[in-house]
């Protein structure tokens, strides 16, 4: 791992081009890591990530700022489990500060190893170091075999493992981590795997990059907002809802986090099924500036599954098309 330099001005995105041209400067990512973060495993699932060079940050916002101060071109960070739910670190730092938009997601499996180093045994383990996604994900199983165990906070599921390598490690410590974060460290012992309380858990990452032109739409894409909630103004929410629903827009995901301002005052992170290059999302963001003028995209990508929206015929491009060659017929040539 190399300290990167900053990338070009105009240097394509790698969501432009994943696969540089021959003799083209090689896209640097940067991940929450270090090596051995189930966020770098997807990193490795971008196509010509495992070519391009890869640069680990010690967390979400350190990743993010490479990207805004172009010595990264995009960052691959954690967003949303499907136990724990969304990463609030991550759902505000691009919600604020310069903008950024989300290329493309990944979805990894997620399962979990405890580790220590040797000689210890699962009953005498005192402190687990973990990511809290992860320490959340296993607390059932640790609360049944290490009772006496507290969680210790860290930065990365692989950065509490690595730790225990340390000088400052105690005996009774442990992590929690991938299983690739073992294998690639013999210094340390598995005392136990597959020790998440929920089978078939997986967690949904993004990778982040600085505006530019937006993924093509596939049919099947995703759309990301920030939407500031209008202050004093009842049913602010309904009205922002009401933007989906009256073009036949599905919402995936929808958090209230605070902005930090001042207490009360709420935006909501919202996914809805669809891109930007749709009549109805289009229509739809047109509508959700109307009604909160702040609101920020961050994105159109597509999504992992494939799935395809079911689009109703009053919905459809062609009836939004259709619609507004009426309107244009009744204003007349003239129309100012
Ligand atoms: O700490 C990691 O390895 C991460 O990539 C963040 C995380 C933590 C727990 C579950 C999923 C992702």
């Amino acid at each position: 791992m190399t300290a990167a330099s900053p990338a070009p001005a105009g240097t394509p995105g790698p969501a432009a081009s994943p696969a540089p041209a021959p003799g083209a400067r090689r896209p640097v990512y940067t991940f929450l890591g270090p090596e051995g973060t189930f966020t770098e495993a997807a990193l490795l699932k971008v196509p010509g990530a495992r070519e391009a060079e890869r640069v680990p940050a010690p967390n979400v916002n350190a990743a993010l700022d490479a990207v805004r101060a172009g010595t990264a071109d995009a960052a691959m960070v954690p967003i949303e489990n499907s136990v724990e739910g969304g990463v609030t670190a991550t759902l505000d730092a691009i919600s604020t500060g310069p903008e950024l938009r989300i290329v493309r997601e990944e979805v990894v499996p997620i399962t979990f190893v405890l580790v220590s180093r040797p000689g210890t045994r699962v009953a005498e383990v005192r402190r687990i170091a973990t990511h809290g996604h992860a320490w959340a994900q296993c607390r059932g199983w640790a609360a049944a075999n290490a009772p006496d165990a507290v969680h210790l906070a860290a930065s990365s599921t692989a950065a509490g493992a690595l730790a225990l390598l340390e000088d400052t490690a105690q005996p009774g410590d442990a992590a929690i981590c991938a299983p690739i974060v073992a294998e690639e460290h013999p210094e340390l012992e598995v005392l136990a795997t597959d020790i998440g309380d929920n089978p078939g858990a997986v967690t949904r990452f993004i990778l982040v990059s600085r505006p530019g032109a937006l993924p093509p739409r596939t049919g099947a894409d995703k759309t990301t907002v920030a939407v500031p909630l209008p202050e004093d103004r009842p049913g602010a929410l309904m009205e922002i809802l009401e933007q989906f629903a009256a073009r036949g827009v599905n919402l995936s995901r929808i958090e209230s986090r605070p902005t930090g301002q001042y207490l009360g005052h709420y935006f909501f992170s919202i996914d809805v099924d669809g891109h930007a290059a749709d009549a109805r999302v289009a229509d739809a963001l047109a509508g959700l500036h109307r009604v909160s003028p702040e609101t920020r995209f961050l994105g159109s990508y597509p999504r992992t599954d494939g799935t395809v929206p079911e689009v109703a015929a009053h919905v459809s491009d062609g009836a939004f098309a259709a619609a507004r060659t009426w309107v244009e017929r009744i204003l007349g040539p003239d129309a100012g």
